[in-house]
């Protein structure tokens, strides 16, 4: 679906991203973690074209990016970022429907109920503005809006970053089945490691620019992918650790 070839992303004197050369198969979903400013949302944008590499390629579905009109290729792909950017003079049904409008088509009756139910949002909520929605709420109409034309792929940037953990939660696992259900490939910008082991198949370590681990969660697990993956993995089993001592002591006569 996807394929990096020694990608390269320069901003003056910083190199967000560093030759990457990756392949991204179709149907899988796909986490990239790493420290602020590794470059995990400009690996993202030159998947959208939002960002253009300084060198190497990207393709998609075996098509160079570059090579191809930007608006028509962001409107294939379904993009979720943290502060989700819902238009707020606009009611949500017509927040979801503006990728389409763009592109010329305009959704047929049904869909926006169907897009809501597939978020787990009540129909009603479709006349409603943003600014009357909670913050889980919106991000949902997010998603809905990233679905609205049918795309394969499915680009998230810290999609759940400002949610509360129970929301946040709940959404995740949604947002997996619906991966599953509709056949997507998506790949996922996390902060948090808990998260991409729980959500994903894979997990992309980035440092600097670069790569530095390609693992599935279990050999994550299991102590694989080096330093920097293995401090980040720590974290969240850390802390598992520290709530299973507190409750057994807890426990203790
Ligand atoms: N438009 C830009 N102009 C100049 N520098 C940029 C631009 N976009 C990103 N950078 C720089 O590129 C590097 C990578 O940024 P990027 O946003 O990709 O990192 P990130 O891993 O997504 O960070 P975060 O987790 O904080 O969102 C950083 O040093 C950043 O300052």
């Amino acid at each position: 679906m996807i394929a990096f070839e020694a990608a390269t992303r320069r901003f003056g004197d910083v190199t967000a991203v560093d030759r990457v050369g990756l392949a991204i198969a179709q149907g899988s979903f796909v986490a990239l973690v790493g420290a602020s400013g590794s470059g995990k949302s400009t690996l993202l944008k030159l998947v959208n074209a939002i960002e253009a590499p300084s060198s190497g390629r990207v393709l998609v579905q075996g098509e160079d990016v570059a090579t191809l009109d930007p608006p028509a290729h962001r409107r294939r792909i379904g993009y979720v970022f943290q502060s989700i950017g819902l238009f707020p003079h606009m009611s949500v049904a017509e927040n979801i429907a503006i990728g389409p409008r763009l592109g010329g088509d305009k959704l047929p009756s049904g869909r926006i109920g169907e897009l809501l139910e597939l978020v787990e949002l009540e129909p009603a909520l479709a006349a409603r503005m943003p600014h009357e929605l909670s913050g889980g709420q919106r991000q949902r109409v997010g998603v809905a809006r990233a679905l609205a034309n049918g795309p394969r792929l499915l680009l998230m940037d810290e999609p759940f970053g400002a949610l509360d953990p129970v929301t946040r939660d709940a959404l995740g696992r949604r947002v997996r089945a619906l991966h599953d259900r509709l056949g997507l490939t998506t790949v996922m910008v996390t902060h948090d490691m808990a998260e991409a082991l729980l959500l994903a198949d894979r997990v992309l370590v980035m440092e600097a620019g670069r790569i530095v681990a390609d693992e599935i969660p279990a050999s994550l697990l299991a102590g694989k992918g080096g330093d920097a993956a293995q401090g980040l993995v720590a974290v969240p089993r850390e802390q598992a650790e520290r709530l299973a001592a507190m409750e057994r002591e807890g426990e203790a006569p």
